[in-house]
């Protein structure tokens, strides 16, 4: 098999990579009933697989689950989610033949070898549906003509979109239908349904392609999402240390600051999140914030680069055809960062603490935030895409750090994320050595306001102002944001 992606004429690479439609909520008004009364079999049940399961059952839908036989024999923790929450299990040859839907909720890894495990199975005109879009993409995995394959695609790690769901809220999503497998022309309806059925349609969905969603996906996951927050987190935690900041302060300030900072970033963008600042610190994170722009923006446009040509999927394939031998060494030293060994202090800290103490973390986020989208945009993704795929996603994603540090956003997101965020970490703690020996503890353990007076140059906020509200990324946002009528405030530490 060859990358899908690199077989296609510059035309073509562009036409795919741009397919991004806003769709409105009227389009979902028929609901779940396209996929009413038929057989859902989700193959896997981990972060994805069981929390899209809950919601499409909430929603009224009949899904069951297929595991490997050693799942099942082994009483292995998807055996347990699945068992636990009441949903009936059973083996390929019992549940595939009977489905209508196919749902391959299983590491990217295994994709080509469980399709070709299931395929043989599928029956007749069934659909095979698939929440990222890598296997087809960039291993350019065959499907049978006569199934429909079909993508629905949360942006959002698989706990949030439980937590999203159950908030009455929703996670954005992207659909997709794959133009070499739509032989009934059901695709859409289908992808549709699902949608709703996982509630997506809350938050806002994208009419996308395959190509648009892995060329996104992976660069918000390598950089802002998990690359950025781990490097900034444990660069933040390893200063505060360095200046004698108490640790258990120190661990708290970043376990929960990510998670209160970015939910200002998800009510309200960038705009909302620096208003929370004085407005001495406001300027200070800004300027900051464009110097960490300038240092890290090419790293951001090489991995953007690496996965357009499809470099990065070589690379990291080889680490499948390797053991995993680079996540499983990398997983293991960010587990013996002193951040993730120093257990939250009983400490209060206030939520206005969090942004006047963390103003170092302000800064990464807006930083990240803008060089995603940027880079993003620039290489050919629609910018509605990019927002879901570099601003609101950080939130979600920060919901993990602030329950269980890096360890539970490493382990919920994809081994492809997570693959792609610890390539991120090693090659930006460095780029940042000298800028962090810059760093004091006023902006990052401290109180930024402490001892100033306050006063600040009219024109230079004013000037600071427009820049942060006229960016791309804060214009789209409002938008995309007023469609997001049932988002809800989380309770914060
Ligand atoms: N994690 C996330 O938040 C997101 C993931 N995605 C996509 O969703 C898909 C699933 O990812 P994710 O939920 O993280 O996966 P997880 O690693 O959380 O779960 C994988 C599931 O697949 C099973 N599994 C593993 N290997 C095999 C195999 N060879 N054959 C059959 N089943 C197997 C595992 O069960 P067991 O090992 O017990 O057999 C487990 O139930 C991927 O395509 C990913 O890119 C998309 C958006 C976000
Ligand atoms: C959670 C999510 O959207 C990721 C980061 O893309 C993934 O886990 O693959
Ligand atoms: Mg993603
Ligand atoms: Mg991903």
């Amino acid at each position: 098999m060859a990358n899908y992606f690199n077989t296609l004429p510059l035309r073509e690479k562009l036409n795919q990579l741009g397919v991004c439609d806003f769709m409105n909520s009227s389009e979902f008004l028929d609901g779940v009933n396209a996929l009413k009364g038929k057989k859902l079999v989700v193959v896997g049940c981990g972060a994805q697989g069981l929390n899209q399961g809950l919601n499409l059952r909430d929603s009224g839908l009949d899904v069951s689950y297929t595991l490997r036989k050693e799942a099942i024999e082994g009483k292995r923790d998807s055996w347990k989610n699945a068992t636990e929450n009441n949903f009936k299990v059973g083996t390929y040859e019992e549940l595939i033949p009977t489905a209508d839907v196919v749902i391959n909720l299983t590491p990217d890894k295994q994709h080509t070898a469980v399709v070709n495990a299931i395929m043989p199975l599928m029956k007749e005109g069934a659909t095979l549906l698939y929440s990222h879009g890598f296997n087809i993409v960039e291993e350019g995995m065959q499907i049978r003509k006569d199934l429909t394959v079909i993508m629905v695609a949360p942006k959002c790690p698989g706990s949030e979109v439980r937590a999203e769901y159950v908030r009455g809220f929703g996670v954005p999503t992207l659909i997709a239908v794959h133009p070499e497998n739509d032989p009934q022309g059901k695709g859409l309806a289908q992808a549709k349904a699902y949608c709703v059925g996982t509630g997506g349609h809350r938050a806002g969905v994208l009419k996308s392609s395959f190509v648009a969603e892995v060329k996104s996906d992976l660069m918000g996951e390598q950089t802002i999402l998990c690359g950025l927050l781990q490097t900034g987190s444990i660069l933040s935690f390893d200063k505060m240390i360095e200046k004698g900041i108490d640790a258990g302060y120190a661990s708290k300030l970043v376990q929960y600051g990510v998670e209160v900072i970015t939910e200002a970033l998800k009510q309200g963008g960038i705009t909302a999140m620096m208003d929370r600042l004085s407005n001495i610190a406001k300027i200070k994170a800004f300027e900051i914030s464009e110097e960490l722009k300038d240092i890290m923006r090419p790293l951001f446009q090489k991995h953007q680069d690496d996965i357009m040509s499809g470099e990065f999927s070589r690379i990291m394939m080889e680490d499948w055809a390797n053991g995993d031998k680079n996540l499983l060494k990398w997983r293991a030293e960010t587990g013996e960062t002193a951040f993730e060994k120093t257990p939250a202090g009983d400490v209060k800290i206030g939520e206005q603490e969090y942004f006047d103490n963390y103003t170092l973390m302000v800064a990464f986020v807006r930083a990240g935030v803008e060089l995603a989208f940027e880079t993003m945009v620039q290489a050919g993704i629609k910018p509605e895409s990019a927002y879901y795929e570099s601003l609101h996603e950080t939130p979600l994603i920060a919901n993990t750090i602030a329950r269980k540090k890096l360890f539970e956003m490493n382990r919920v997101i994809s081994d492809t994320a997570e693959y792609g965020c610890y390539l991120f970490d090693q090659a930006c703690k460095p780029l940042l050595s000298d800028f962090m020996k810059k760093v004091d503890t006023d902006l990052v353990g401290k109180n930024f306001n402490e001892g100033k007076d306050g006063a600040v140059d009219n024109r230079k906020l004013i000037e600071v102002n427009e820049a942060i509200r006229s960016h791309q990324v804060e214009q789209i946002g409002a938008t995309l944001r007023k469609a997001m009528t049932a988002m809800k405030a989380i309770k914060t530490a």
